[in-house]
């Protein structure tokens, strides 16, 4: 039995998670974290995560960037393992989480879905082969009108995914009101979309001379994300220090 400790567990993704671990037999939640504390749930639920006095074996987090280095700090100091979702984080607070593998065992990944992780390496060959062939490529990725965070956490780890391929040669361009060029060979644009209760989008263009692939992740429930995470939070459990992300869970190493 995976004893689960849930940061973020009021939010969207807290209640989804807390839904689907209701009907797992090999996983509950021991306890939750949140600043907002004014949902009934089946968990004790703490403002304060130094006033938690029951033992987990994994924290599951899906809040917000600025929490993620108290988050963090807790973690080490209580030797736990941390499912890290939350997207957004800028340099430094990737930086505490990095330190902090060097403690404690954690799983960063931007998007938990199984789709999502096999298509961060299809883009690999795709980017490899049409970049040869001086194809362009330009990342849109749509959401939910609640989103703070832009671009997706997603479409950037497809643009790492696919300049890791390219040996780091591209650019990323946010916005081209600035730039009165045209686009240089060796940049990835990359642009968001926010609305309704989009779930989440992202389309991954190549662009020929005379020709467009192009290689799309439609979410149709946030169920793929808490589905995803649970499933990290059982790998992780079990395992000591160091950085792991989605494909080490689907691999199972
Ligand atoms: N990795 C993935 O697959 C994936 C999927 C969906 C969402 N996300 C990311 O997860 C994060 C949360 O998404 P959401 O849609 O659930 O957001 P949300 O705003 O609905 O929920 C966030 C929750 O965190 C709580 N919170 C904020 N600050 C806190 C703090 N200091 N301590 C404790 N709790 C705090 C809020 O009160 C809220 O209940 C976002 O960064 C989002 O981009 C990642
Ligand atoms: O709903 C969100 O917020 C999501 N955020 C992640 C991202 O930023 O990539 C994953 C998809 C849903």
């Amino acid at each position: 039995m995976t004893r689960i400790i849930m940061h973020g567990c009021n939010g969207k993704m807290g209640q989804v998670i807390s839904r689907i671990v209701e009907d797992d037999k090999d996983a509950v939640i021991v306890a939750g974290i949140d600043v907002n504390d004014n949902i009934a749930n089946p968990y004790p639920v703490f403002t304060d995560m130094n006033s938690i006095d029951v033992e987990g074996d994994v924290i599951i987090d899906f809040s917000t960037a600025k929490a993620v280095p108290s988050l963090i700090d807790y973690a080490k100091s209580k030797k736990l393992p941390v499912v890290l979702c939350t997207t957004g984080l800028n340099d430094e607070q990737l930086n505490i989480v990095n330190e902090a593998s060097k403690e404690i065992a954690i799983l960063l990944s931007a998007n938990m879905s199984l789709g999502v992780n096999l298509l961060l390496n299809l883009v690999k060959k795709a980017a490899k082969t049409l970049t040869a062939a001086n194809f362009d490529i330009e990342i849109i990725e749509k959401h939910h009108n609640q989103k703070i965070d832009a671009p997706s956490g997603t479409a950037l780890a497809f643009a790492d995914s696919i300049n890791e391929s390219l040996n780091n040669e591209y650019s990323y361009t946010y916005d081209r009101t600035i730039v009165k060029a045209k686009r240089d060979s060796k940049e990835i644009g990359i642009h968001s979309v926010r609305g309704g209760t989009i779930v989440g989008e992202h389309s991954i263009i190549f662009a020929g001379k005379d020709e467009v692939v192009e290689l799309n992740h439609n979410a149709l429930s946030k169920d793929i994300f808490g589905v995803g995470a649970v499933n990290a939070a059982k790998f992780l459990s079990q395992k000591s220090k160091g950085m792991y992300d989605m494909q080490n869970v689907i691999e199972g190493n």
